[in-house]
């Protein structure tokens, strides 16, 4: 007997199906449907207004939903634009903190700091901390997690251009080592491509087009299809074609 082949990842870092969220009478999220595999790299991009913020907030756990379903294997970790440290708590317990107090989140606390280049400051505080300082810790206090799903909202918008591209440096460099699944919503064509694996257009509420990002764009923003796919991607996101050469 010949039995039917699963259809897609059987054990999805996220799975989204039908989603539907209104404010008040506004449907903001209409019959959103998205999966994202464990180690898969996703960049939702988007004009302003058109609903990443609420699917990843919706997808977080952190708002409720009108319909449809969320699927995902456990509780995903969140770094927002803001790096929402506790100013009160040393960078360590800030970190260990998302960990629920288990006997050894101080140690993990201080190996995922130590992950973040940040492993001789255990004990500073964060007002002491640079934007992109801040934003590592952000990101060590969600990977000790070890989450199923990571979740970035415009993590790198508020860093200079430099301190973005070696964030870029370290974030992919974390993915690698971790392999959680991740979603990344962000304004910016060209992080999008050097990130992701996959990169989503969202347009009136759901997923308008979608793109597989070659190993060669990835890795070679100069390279032919890198330039291919961010005129595609303009185009989509209503860019004029001439603003984007
Ligand atoms: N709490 C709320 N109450 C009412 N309307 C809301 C609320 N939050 C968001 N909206 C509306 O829902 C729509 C989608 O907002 P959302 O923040 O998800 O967009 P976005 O794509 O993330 O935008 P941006 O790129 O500017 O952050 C917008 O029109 C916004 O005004």
């Amino acid at each position: 007997m010949t039995l039917p082949q699963p259809v897609g990842d059987p054990h999805p870092a996220l799975s989204v199906h039908r989603l539907r969220r209104r404010y008040g009478k506004r449907t903001v999220i209409d019959a959103l449907n998205l999966e994202i595999a464990r180690g898969e790299f996703v960049a939702l991009l988007g004009e302003s207004g058109c609903g990443k913020t609420t699917l990843l907030r919706a997808v977080a756990g952190l708002d409720a939903i009108d319909g449809g379903r969320i699927d995902a294997p456990s509780r995903p970790a969140v770094v927002f634009q803001e790096h929402r440290l506790l100013p009160w708590e040393p960078l360590w317990r800030n970190v260990a903190l998302a960990l629920d107090e288990a006997p050894t989140s101080r140690a993990r606390a201080e190996a995922a700091l130590g992950e973040v280049g940040l492993g001789a400051r255990l004990n500073d505080w964060p007002r002491n901390l640079s934007g992109g300082q801040a934003q590592r810790v952000a990101l060590a206090r969600a990977l000790v997690q070890e989450p199923a799903l990571l979740l970035l909202d415009e993590p790198f918008a508020a860093l200079d251009a430099l301190t973005r591209i070696r964030m870029h440096g370290l974030v992919q460099e974390l993915v690698a080592r971790h392999r959680p699944g991740v979603l990344l919503v962000t304004h910016d064509v060209d992080e999008a491509i050097a990130l992701a694996d996959r990169v989503l257009v969202m347009r009136r509420g759901a997923i308008a087009a979608e793109h597989a990002v070659p190993a060669a764009a990835r890795a070679d923003r100069a390279h032919h299809r890198a330039a291919a796919l961010r005129l595609a991607l303009l185009a989509e996101l209503g860019v004029a074609a001439d603003l984007a050469a």
